[in-house]
């Protein structure tokens, strides 16, 4: 049999940013395994394929409308991609597979959200892998959610939010993985959609390590009759290429190598997540008020309804002149990694929660919608490496909060016990540690797939 047989991956990311980059980071983990790795990605938010040289790029298109190729109802969106993707996604495998000058794929791994390559993959007798690209206690919450839903907390009541999931230790019926969205039945769907793939897959990839959520993985080891892999955290297992869609901004490291070591609060609340005009003015004031520099990521669309910068209070810039920078968007890896950082104010996004806690950095937790809600509870009340902002977004909370976390002893406390999941989190990729050890074994594990197809052709 030819050496390089089942050596090639068909890969298919969901093309938004938080899913991208764990995708392009598994490709390259893959690729220095030996394999030949082949990206399929839709037109809309296409990487640059020039920085991925090693992968080879198919586009499809999905041609999705001006109006449709929003995340403002992100349920919406994941609902029309499931739809539009199916023929040109299946055209492209399809002729991928019958190639017969290319080497024979093992396998596709696509995301979880993405549960309509299950049916394509299994119509072209391709295994699937699914990438999760969240963590594994919000999945466990997700695969719950028909007992939630049958024990009455869907659709979740506000004057209920404080009470406990008695199902779900600790968390409280506010931390639910909702979203705002025009049609909840479709988020029942999709979250459905999602875990009901994955079961019928041939393994999931976890960008997770077991020292973090071992319990979560064991749950879930016992709900899916499927292997598990747990190979995170993929953003410092291989160097990076650049996967960022929008420009970052390094003017910020400058600024942060003028700041005194862990002086900085860093403020970003990831690539989707928006806040009303409102809560943008008290994070605006929370943050003056504190009076400790800060550096904060204002994203094109973090404001509903306006524009980046429009929303600050007059002579709000001179207020904070020197001590706060602003940015479109950061080096974010970088800017975690720089001494000057002393805590990231965060929306609990799962690569941003990874991110902080790969640097040691304590967080403050601002969770907006879905699996960030699971994160940041996991985050203050289970890992206790952070706070959480519990009432609001109120100006004076925030300021608190911010000042517990940097300058008070409990700060510290906080700063100890992530330092020491950092290093779990540095421990686990080291040879014969968790996270190696199951690389080595998806490595087996797709090998073997491939040579399911090889005899089954
Ligand atoms: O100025 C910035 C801000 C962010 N980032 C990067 O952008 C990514 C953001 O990812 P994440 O923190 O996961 O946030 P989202 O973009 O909100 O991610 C989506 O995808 C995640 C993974 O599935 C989910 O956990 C989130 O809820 C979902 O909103 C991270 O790698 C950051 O390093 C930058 O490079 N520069």
């Amino acid at each position: 049999m030819d050496q390089r047989k089942g050596r090639r991956l068909v890969l298919f990311p969901l093309p938004l940013q938080g899913h991208i980059s764990p995708m392009l980071q598994l490709a390259n983990i893959l690729h220095s395994q030996g394999f030949t790795i082949t990206i399929i990605h839709t037109s809309f938010n296409s990487p640059n394929p020039s920085s991925h040289p090693h992968l080879t790029f198919h586009f499809i298109q999905e041609n999705l409308s001006a109006s449709e190729a929003s995340t403002d109802d992100l349920v919406a969106f994941v609902s029309l991609l499931n739809t539009k993707c199916l023929v040109p996604f299946r055209d492209c495998l399809a002729k991928l597979l019958a190639d017969v000058e290319e080497e024979p794929i093992a396998c596709l791994i696509s995301d979880a959200l993405l549960p309509f390559t299950q049916a394509v993959a299994d119509s072209l007798k391709l295994p699937r892998i699914v990438l999760r690209t969240g963590g594994a206690s919000s999945f466990v919450v997700f695969a719950a959610f028909p007992l939630l839903k049958e024990r009455g907390y869907f659709p979740i009541q506000d004057s209920k939010g404080q009470e406990p999931v008695v199902e779900l230790p600790p968390l409280k019926i506010k931390d639910l993985p909702v979203i705002n969205t025009r049609d909840p039945e479709t988020l029942y769907e999709i979250v459905n959609g999602m875990v009901d793939g994955a079961k019928v897959s041939s393994g999931i990839i976890w960008n997770t390590f077991e020292d973090l959520e071992e319990s979560a993985l064991a749950t879930l080891r016992q709900q899916f009759s499927i292997p598990i892999f747990p190979i995170g955290p993929f953003h410092i297992c291989i160097p990076a290429s650049p996967s960022s869609l929008l420009t970052q901004d390094q003017s910020c490291i400058a600024w942060l190598d003028k700041q005194s070591p862990k002086s900085v609060i860093y403020v970003s609340f990831g690539s989707i997540a928006a806040v009303s005009e409102a809560e943008f003015l008290e994070i605006a004031w929370g943050l003056a008020n504190c009076k400790l520099p800060f550096l904060w990521v204002v994203r094109p669309g973090l404001t509903r309804g306006s524009d980046c910068l429009e929303p600050l209070p007059s002579g709000f810039m001179e207020m904070v002149d020197g001590r706060g920078h602003l940015v479109k968007w950061a080096p974010q890896q970088e800017v975690l990694a720089h001494p000057a950082v002393g805590a990231f104010w965060t929306h609990n996004g799962w690569n941003s929660t990874l991110e902080s806690i790969c640097e040691g950095i304590p967080m403050i937790c601002m969770p907006c919608f879905t699996d960030q809600k699971v994160n940041a509870r996991y985050v203050s009340d289970v890992w206790k490496v952070g706070l959480q902002l519990e009432n609001g977004l109120k100006r004076e909370e925030i300021e608190k909060t911010i000042r517990r976390v940097m300058v008070e002893k409990q700060g510290e406390e906080i700063r100890s016990r992530i330092f020491r999941l950092k290093e779990k989190a540095n421990h686990c990729l080291k040879q014969g540690r968790s996270s190696f050890e199951s690389t080595n074994s998806l490595v087996t594990h797709i090998l073997s797939l491939e040579t399911f197809t090889f005899h089954t052709q």
